[in-house]
């Protein structure tokens, strides 16, 4: 459905200042998928989601939608696959002298649908999104989870294939987000429709997406099924993402002080979530293991479960037991203590700060 081929994009800022905001991505991501994108500020999500429709134009490389590469169309075709390619932002982008019904019309009469007909698409919208009593308000009466489902109508006008989501939820609180969440999952369910979101937090990858592409840098770190990701995380910055997110809690109660052996992340998906592996573990290896935390975790397909665990034994003995439980299917992972110590804070500003990051910020003021 969308396929990124060696993509690249690099911006060059006045003064000759270039700035490689992607680098070769290849990305393939089937119709009907909610595909996350994730990644801290400054990793390129916002320019990677822009290339689908062409609202940025890659440097390098082929973008393909639904069986068109969209670099090769002509502005006229362009404006008309477009219409199929919804997309909603951070900040609504509505327009604050409209009404509700306004807003979701607009896409329509730019489309030339006559009169009535884009009346009654207005209202069967309007109800999908349950805003159907408030038509006549203006955006600025309205709260920011009405606003968002202001704009999810409105990107919905022309029955797009793709939808894209710009941190669609990043400037709600958490119930509206999980409010329109739940929203954008049904309306992938309903219509098939292909959902791409870029996203700074894995809880929002965690309840809605199928798969991730974990985003670095302008480099995509490592791509796969929500579960198998977070159970086996490859590169450093998904572990660094993990932490900061929706295992910061359960990691921020660990004393590393109080520790006597390594702490070790053990993930149980499918299968290995139904067998009794602590018990073989302690039966079958000469270790002490202690449970400092766990949780499980509901995703948009099945749920996880995470146990922190501190092992006390031999370094073979720990080695031995850790390839038992992955081939058991068990994600394993020794952490390091120091890494529990960092504040997830610090983490976030360490790896989003970089040193041409000033003069970046002054140029992109005006760029969105
Ligand atoms: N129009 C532009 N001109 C120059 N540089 C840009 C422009 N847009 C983005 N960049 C730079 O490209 C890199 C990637 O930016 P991008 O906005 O895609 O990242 P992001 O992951 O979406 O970050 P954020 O979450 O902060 O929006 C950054 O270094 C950014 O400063």
């Amino acid at each position: 459905m969308i396929r990124l081929v060696d993509v690249s994009k690099t911006y060059t800022l006045p003064g000759g200042v270039r700035v490689e905001a992607l680098k070769d991505i290849n990305l393939e991501i089937p119709r009907g998928e909610i595909f996350g994108i994730i990644g801290h500020s400054g990793a390129g999500k916002s320019t990677l989601i822009r290339l689908i429709n062409l609202l940025e134009r890659p440097t390098r490389g082929e973008v393909w939608v639904d069986g068109v590469e969209m670099t090769r169309l002509s502005e006229e075709e362009l404006r008309r696959r477009r219409m199929k390619i919804g997309m909603i932002f951070q900040h609504f982008n509505l327009l604050w002298s409209r009404t509700v019904f306004g807003n979701v019309a607009f896409p329509l009469e730019i489309a030339g649908w006559p009169r009535a007909k884009a009346r009654e698409r207005v209202l069967e919208l309007l109800e999908l999104v349950g805003l159907a009593e408030h038509r006549d308000r203006y955006p600025s009466q309205l709260s920011g989870g009405q606003k968002q489902r202001v704009g999810i109508a409105r990107a919905l006008a022309n029955a797009p294939d793709v939808l894209l989501s710009d941190e669609a939820t990043s400037a709600l609180d958490p119930n509206t987000t999980d409010a329109i969440l739940e929203l954008l999952k049904e309306i992938n369910a309903r219509f098939g429709l292909t959902i791409v979101l870029i996203t700074h937090e894995m809880s929002v990858i965690e309840k809605v997406a199928d798969r991730v592409a974990v985003l670095d840098h302008g480099v995509i770190q490592e791509v796969g099924e929500v579960a198998e990701v977070f159970a086996r995380p490859r590169s450093p910055v998904t572990r660094a993402l993990l932490r900061e997110g929706i295992e910061g809690g359960a990691l921020a109660a660990i004393d590393p002080n109080a520790l006597r052996g390594p702490v070790v992340r053990l993930v149980f998906v499918g299968e290995s979530a139904n067998r009794p592996l602590l018990s073989a573990l302690l039966r079958n290896f000469d270790l002490e293991v202690n449970i400092l935390q766990g949780q499980v975790r509901r995703l948009k397909r099945g749920s996880y479960g995470v146990l922190y665990t501190e092992w006390i034994g031999r370094e073979e003995e720990i080695a031995r037991a850790r390839d038992f439980l992955e081939r058991e299917g068990v994600g394993v992972e020794v952490l390091d203590v120091r890494e529990l110590q960092a504040t997830p804070r610090e983490e976030v500003n360490r790896l989003a700060v970089s040193p041409r990051e000033p003069e970046l910020a002054a140029h992109r003021s005006g760029h969105r």
